[in-house]
C-alpha cells in the first residue's frame, strides 16, 4: 500500500507583510516539534514580499518549515512587468508554487492553457506545483463538479510526463467553500478527490495515482480538518483563512490529535 505524507499548507494570501511573515512563522516554528514534521510536511505559501524573510529564516534557524510562492510567471525573464519568474523563486529556494488558484482563475482571467504554462514553468525550474482545481456553485448545483474538475486537472497537467506528474500536489477547492466558512461535506470532497485519483491512473497509471498526493481546501479548520483527513483520497489541506492564526495552523498539523 502507498503511504503518503500529508501535506499541509497554508496559503497566506494577500496578507502578512513581511515583518508579520518573520513572526508568524517563529511562532509557528516554536511550537511544531520533530515529531509532528514526521508525521506531517508542513509548507506556507507566502506573499513574494515575503519570501526572502521566510528564507532567512528558515536558512538560519534550519527549520523544517517548507516554503513556496502562491503564483509563478509562465516566462523565464524579460518584459513581463509585475511577474515573478521561476529563476526568482528557485533562487530563493522556494518548494512549493501554487498554480491555478481559483482566484487567480476567477480575477487574473487564468484558463486551463495558462495554468498548464505556469505548471511546467515550475517544473522547470525544480518547484513543484500545487495545482489548484475546483468548481464554482452553480457548476456543483447543476451536478457537473465532477467532470468540471476533472477537465481542470487534465488542462493543468496536458503533455506532462509521468516524471514530472508523479510529484505533483492537486488542491481541490470547491470555489464555493472558499472563505465562506461552507466547508464541503467530508464524502462530497473524497468523491472528487477520488475521481481525480482516477483521472490521473488514466492519464498515467495507477501506481503513480497512488503516489500523488490530493488536498482538500475550503474553510478547513481544526474542528473539520480529522473527519476530512479521515477520507481514504484526501492527503492534506490547503488552508487560507485559518492558516493565518498560527494557534489554528498548528491544531490543524496535528489534526489526528483533534
Ligand atoms: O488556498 C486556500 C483556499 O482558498 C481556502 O481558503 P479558506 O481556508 O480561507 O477557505
Amino acid at each position: 500500500m502507498t503511504t503518503r505524507t500529508p501535506l499541509m499548507a497554508g496559503n497566506w494570501k494577500m496578507n502578512l507583510n513581511h515583518l508579520e511573515a518573520i513572526a508568524h512563522v517563529q511562532k509557528l516554528a516554536f511550537a511544531l516539534a520533530d515529531k509532528d514534521y514526521d508525521a506531517v510536511e508542513v509548507a506556507v505559501l507566502a506573499p513574494f514580499t515575503d519570501l526572502r524573510s521566510v528564507q532567512t529564516l528558515v536558512d538560519g534557524d534550519k527549520l523544517k518549515i517548507k516554503y513556496g510562492a502562491q503564483d509563478i510567471s509562465a516566462h523565464d525573464g524579460g518584459a513581463y512587468t509585475g511577474e515573478i519568474s521561476g529563476p526568482m523563486l528557485a533562487k530563493l529556494k522556494c518548494t512549493y508554487v501554487a498554480v491555478g488558484h481559483s482566484e487567480r482563475r476567477q480575477y487574473h482571467a487564468e484558463t486551463d492553457e495558462i495554468v498548464n504554462a505556469k505548471v511546467k514553468a515550475a517544473y522547470k525550474h525544480g518547484l513543484t506545483p500545487i495545482l489548484c482545481v475546483g468548481e464554482e456553485l452553480d457548476v456543483r448545483e447543476a451536478g457537473n463538479h465532477v467532470e468540471h474538475t476533472l477537465a481542470q486537472v487534465e488542462g493543468g497537467l496536458k503533455d506532462l510526463a509521468a516524471e514530472q506528474a508523479e510529484s505533483v500536489v492537486i488542491a481541490y477547492e470547491p470555489v464555493w467553500a472558499i472563505g465562506t466558512g461552507k466547508v464541503c461535506g467530508a464524502d462530497d470532497a473524497q468523491e472528487v478527490c477520488a475521481a481525480i485519483r482516477g483521472k490521473l491512473a488514466e492519464l498515467y497509471s495507477q501506481e503513480l495515482a497512488d503516489r500523488v498526493r490530493i488536498q482538500y481546501g475550503g474553510s478547513v479548520k481544526s474542528g473539520n480538518v480529522a473527519e476530512i483527513m479521515a477520507k481514504p483520497d484526501i492527503d492534506g489541506a490547503l488552508v487560507g483563512g485559518a492558516s493565518l492564526d498560527s494557534d489554528e495552523f498548528v491544531k490543524i498539523v496535528r489534526f489526528r490529535d483533534q
